[in-house]
């Protein structure tokens, strides 16, 4: 593939990446703000649903407490006609109930009775002749009860009068059915005898007695009900409100919910975002690779360039992180390096090589190169563990290479020590990037290892004016004087390995010209199709 067409490859890939992530964050944002927004209206519901239901509840608790007043009243009343005994309606008698009537807030009349025939009232005087009785409405706890009749005098009032022997009283009906506000809402309230319901004041709910005693909230014909009723006396009352009424008063508020509930869910998501891309930085990542040993070998062949025979190969890690992107080792690999944990990564590729390369490296005939750092040098567990492991899998320490990078000799004395030691041990040791640290030409005699690789941007140089070009030769001539291989990396062209073969015997050269970094199944391949393996 062109240069061009890669690229464009990559970034359409890229953007294919980025827009199925932002899809999923989108849908995940909307979501959870349809959610948010949900469950703050089911929840705003089923608070104003239970504040409705108390409101109901203390309306007709309200109605019940006046209805109770008022039968105090009137029953203090008729106790007090019933033990005067006084002449009925004498004067003294018609005094007294008078005197009643008008130092009470709720008795509005009152008189005596016999044998069905009224005899006399505070409104009407003594009855010449007497009137007779309407028929009762109700009998409750021996009282006769009229409800909405007036009965004992001949005028249109609307009222509640009870009777109890030869006494009666009637109340005053409006004050309780100034409780009562529309027909969307309202309060009523009832006398009952257990068979049947007496309004004294609003319209008569569509519940049974039973219901209303039980004093259960109901839904009935689009009305909330709310009944109660009190043991102790046979007054109930109902708090009744129209459920649009409830609904349309309800909606601000409701509204107002919906919108903080999706703000709380734009917030949440944000949240999990925030904690999600913490969790998902990529050092954290990178540990739980290390975790999970996540991590792949690929294998770039090495070739003799004499005569393009597979000498070996160097091993690359490589890794994928969690949201799917292939992160460049020497991003990772620096991190690892920057936070100490590189030498873990080392070992993995250690034990990946011997899985997967084992069997091969162990009849001497390939040579494979792994990466090391300085911290692996410097480490004292790092020589013995890889001894270990080298040895248990019976492989000859002769066909592993350890490829340094320049950077990582900087440390002068102590990494030629520890690199004295890995040669001693039996390793080859490779310095890797060559020529683009400092004063590598300067002390690398002084360094007992047995290749340098020649870096890549060396190798790009072949057959332009760049300025690098001119100490590539005087590499080759150094590396020739101290007896040293040179592999070349990076070798892209024919005119660059022409280059270099031509300029000293023996060179080897590594690059996508002879091959790609390939999976150890694709390399294994190779290997069988190759003609010979050069030796070491
Ligand atoms: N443009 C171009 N590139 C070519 C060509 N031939 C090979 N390459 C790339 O050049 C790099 C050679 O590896 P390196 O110099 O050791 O440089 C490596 C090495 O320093 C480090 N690295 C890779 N694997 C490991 C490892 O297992 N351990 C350690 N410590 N470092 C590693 O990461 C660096 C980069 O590795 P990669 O990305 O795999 O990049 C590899 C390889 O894919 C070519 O013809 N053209």
């Amino acid at each position: 593939m062109a240069l061009p067409e890669f690229f464009t490859a990559m970034r359409s890939n890229f953007l294919k990446m980025t827009n199925r992530r932002l899809m999923t964050r989108f849908l995940l944002l909307l979501v959870m703000t349809i959610l948010g927004a949900q469950a703050a209206y089911t929840i705003k519901c089923v608070l104003q649903y239970r504040a409705e239901r108390k409101d109901l509840l203390d309306a007709a608790d309200r109605q019940i407490t006046r209805g109770f007043h008022l039968g105090t009243e009137a029953l203090q009343a008729v106790d007090a006609l019933k033990a005067s005994h006084l002449p009925p309606c004498s004067v003294r008698d018609l005094a007294l109930m008078r005197n009643l009537v008008f130092n009470s807030a709720h008795i509005r009349d009152a008189g005596r009775v016999e044998d069905g025939m009224i005899l006399c009232s505070v409104g009407a005087g003594k009855l010449d002749p007497p009137v007779a009785v309407a028929p009762v409405d109700a009998v409750v706890n021996n009282f006769q009860l009229w409800v909405s009749t007036w009965p004992f005098t001949s005028t249109n009032h609307k009222g509640f009068v009870l009777q109890s022997q030869d006494v009666w009283v009637a109340l005053n009906q409006e004050l309780l059915e100034d409780v009562s506000d529309s027909a969307d809402r309202y309060t009523a309230s009832y006398l009952h005898d257990r068979r049947r319901m007496l309004p004294s004041s609003g319209p008569l709910p569509p519940l049974s007695i039973d219901e209303i005693v039980a004093s259960q909230f109901l839904i009935r014909n689009g009305f909330m009900y709310q009944p109660l009723c009190v043991t102790r006396s046979a007054i109930c009352a109902t708090a009744a409100e129209r459920i649009a009424t409830f609904s349309a008063r309800s909606q601000p508020e409701l509204r107002l919910w919906t919108v903080i509930g999706g703000l709380i869910g734009v917030s949440a998501t944000c949240g999990l975002y925030l904690l999600d891309s913490r969790r998902r930085t990529l050092e954290a990542q990178l540990r739980r690779a290390i975790q999970r040993d996540s991590f792949t070998l690929v294998y770039q062949p090495i070739v003799d360039l004499e005569t393009e025979a597979v000498t070996g190969a160097e091993t690359l890690v490589r890794w994928v992180n969690e949201a799917g992107d292939a992160v460049p080792p020497d991003t990772f690999i620096a991190l690892a390096e920057n936070k100490g944990i590189v030498g873990q990564i080392t070992r993995l590729v250690i034990r990946g090589v011997i899985r997967e390369m084992g069997a091969q490296l162990a009849t001497g005939a390939l040579h494979i190169t792994i990466n090391i750092t300085s911290q692996d040098l410097l480490d004292p567990t790092f020589l013995p563990e890889l001894n270990r492991l080298i040895d248990n899998a019976q492989i000859p320490r002769f066909t592993i290479g350890l490829e340094l990078t320049e950077r990582s000799t900087a440390d002068h004395a102590l990494v030629a020590e520890a690199i004295a030691r890995l040669k001693e041990a039996g390793y080859d040791l490779y310095i890797d990037d060559f020529g683009t640290g400092y004063s590598s030409l300067a002390y690398l005699h002084t360094l007992s290892v047995d290749v340098i690789k020649i870096d890549r941007s060396f190798t790009q140089t072949v057959g332009t004016e760049a300025v690098t070009a001119s100490v590539v030769p005087q590499i080759l001539s150094m590396a020739r004087q101290l007896g040293l291989l040179v592999v070349v990396e990076g070798i892209e062209t024919r005119e660059q390995a022409i280059y270099f073969r031509d300029s000293t015997a023996g060179i080897w050269g590594q690059g996508w010209l002879y091959s790609k970094p390939l999976i150890a199944a694709d390399f294994h391949k190779l290997l069988q199709t190759a003609k010979s393996l050069a030796k070491l």
